[in-house]
């Protein structure tokens, strides 16, 4: 199991690399990544969150539910190449930024092109919770928190909150 890295964390602000083949190693960082997803209990992780700054975002949305079924998915190299003009707004919350949740508004659905772990590419369109998902992780893998797309006022209060709790040395249990 991986710890979560919780914000004012900087590495959550790098740019993570793209991974240039599907080595043993990435499939092993997906398990882990899976573990440490169901484990939180989340519905997206990317690889950042777990302070591995390469391309890799897993999901599983079904399994939310807890009614036993599971669609365990991993993106490689994700990217948007298409979203809808429609608009969509979720209240979003963070692994890394624990027990705060704010409205987000996305495009409602997007085009993603991806690798998948048999580095097959894949496009796939996304909506629903999919679509939400997909892009708050792709945005960890560009350094980009979901509290940067909320009013300037908000931000700086969480991020405040969160660099208090950090200097008294609360850790998010
Ligand atoms: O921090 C993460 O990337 C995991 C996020 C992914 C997510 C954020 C907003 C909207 C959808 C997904 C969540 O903490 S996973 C927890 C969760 C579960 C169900 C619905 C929303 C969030
Ligand atoms: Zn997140």
């Amino acid at each position: 199991l991986r710890e979560i890295i919780i914000l004012p964390d900087k590495r959550l602000r790098e740019i993570s690399k793209p991974v240039a083949e599907v080595t043993p190693e990435i499939r092993k960082l997906a398990d882990d990544m899976f573990e440490s997803m169901y484990e939180a209990p989340g519905i997206g992780l990317a690889a950042i969150q777990i302070a591995e700054p390469v391309r890799l975002i897993t999901m599983d949305i079904v399994r939310k539910e807890g009614n036993g079924k599971s669609d365990p998915r991993a993106f490689i190299n994700p990217e948007i190449v298409g979203a809808s003009a429609e608009l969509n707004v979720y209240e979003e919350g963070c692994l890394s930024i624990p027990e705060y949740y704010a409205e987000v508004e996305r495009p409602k659905t997007v085009r993603i092109r991806y690798t998948d772990l048999d580095g097959q590419v894949k496009e796939e369109d996304a909506d629903g919770l999919f679509a939400t998902c997909i892009q708050h992780e792709i945005d960890h893998l560009n350094g980009v928190l979901f509290v940067d797309h909320i009013s300037k006022l908000k931000k700086a209060m969480v991020v405040r909150k969160f660099e208090k709790a950090a200097k008294r040395g609360i850790k998010y249990v």
